[in-house]
């Protein structure tokens, strides 16, 4: 994949923040949502690739735009093929509500390298560079704890733990307690909370728990960028989902995918901050003008660049959402 393909990705992230981040606080998740897709549908048709998107918003007949399958980019029979795997809002309330961590996402990879994961739950347990190799689903949480503190030759009471607020993680959180490791619950966005292991200024170990299966495809895109590790099992809902997998090709419901299975072989990944997070700046509004701040990162040369955008609306009319 081309080097300055990355960089050029991240002008989609950064035009779908922009205009999510203008309806920052409105209370309405879907708004921000559509205004995200909408910019970043747009900012696509600059890119020289022939794209298709595998991770999107939804099945065709559920999302006009950033549909799983629909093909993007400029599409010029010299661009290279690539698969990809986007969120123009990865935590719609977050934005919807003024709160951090919301972000905008491309991960992209060759043809069939990203897995075709369906709209159900993933279990997931990510860790950065540190830690690679040492975690393992099959393990109970105290375990993968004990083994990711050894590995990092820290105590386990010096690890932090990002866990989805949710019900359903009332024994996990329990059991990290016993553990005796910190947590922080976050109200949504496990994207960036298992993006934020591979960054230590962020003061974040381990992602654990349960979230969005296609979160977790983009997740791993990004910890494999940056040398961290991760796994996933699928955790569906009900038998519509056990069957809605199946049309997409797994077979095995219950198998635990490494990070490099869900997201293999050259990878590359841009986020652009919508509210200010653990590693991201949200977009900042001047009048004239607004401030983005973004990372791009490949797995080729595991090279990690912040970008700290200035857009200016006069001469960028398109920016002024
Ligand atoms: O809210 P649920 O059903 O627990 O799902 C968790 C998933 O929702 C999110 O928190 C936010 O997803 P959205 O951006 O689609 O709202 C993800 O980060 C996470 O994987």
């Amino acid at each position: 994949m081309d080097r300055n393909l990355a960089m050029e990705a991240v002008r989609v992230t950064e035009m779908a923040a922009i205009a999510s981040a203008r309806l920052m606080g409105r209370g309405h998740k879907n708004e921000s949502d559509q205004a995200a897709v909408d910019a970043m549908r747009r900012a696509f048709d600059a890119l020289q690739i022939q794209g298709t998107v595998v991770i999107g918003e939804g099945e065709r007949d559920e999302a006009p735009m950033l549909y799983i399958g629909e093909k993007v980019g400029r599409r010029n029979p010299e661009d290279p093929e690539v698969d990809i795997a986007l969120d123009p809002l990865e935590g719609t309330n977050l934005c919807a509500y003024g709160r951090p961590g919301s972000i905008s996402v491309v991960a992209m990879a060759g043809k069939g390298k990203l897995l075709n994961a369906p709209d159900t739950y993933m279990e997931k347990i990510a860790v950065g560079p540190r830690a690679r190799g040492s975690i393992d689903l099959r393990r109970s949480a105290t375990e993968n704890l004990h083994a990711v503190a050894e590995r990092m030759k820290v105590y386990v009471s010096d690890l932090t733990v990002v866990i989805l607020d949710r019900e359903r993680h009332a024994d996990l959180i329990k059991e990290v307690r016993t553990a005796g490791a910190r947590i922080r619950l976050i109200d949504d966005g496990d994207v960036a909370g298992g993006i934020a292991t591979c960054f230590e200024d962020t003061g974040v170990d381990v992602l654990m728990g349960i979230g969005g299966a296609p979160e977790g495809v983009i997740t791993a895109a990004a910890i494999r960028s940056v040398g961290g590790d991760m796994q996933g099992r699928l955790v569906p809902r009900n038998n519509d989902e056990i069957a809605r997998a199946r049309r997409m090709g797994i077979t095995d419901i219950s198998k635990i995918y490494t990070a490099e299975e869900l997201a293999g072989g050259e990878v590359m990944f841009a986020a652009s901050g919508v509210t200010t997070g653990d590693f991201l700046r949200g977009v900042r509004f001047f009048g004239s003008g607004c401030e983005t701040h973004s990372v791009v990162m490949r797995s080729k040369t595991g090279t990690v660049r912040f970008i700290q955008s200035r857009h200016r609306f006069d001469t960028k009319p398109g920016y002024n959402l």
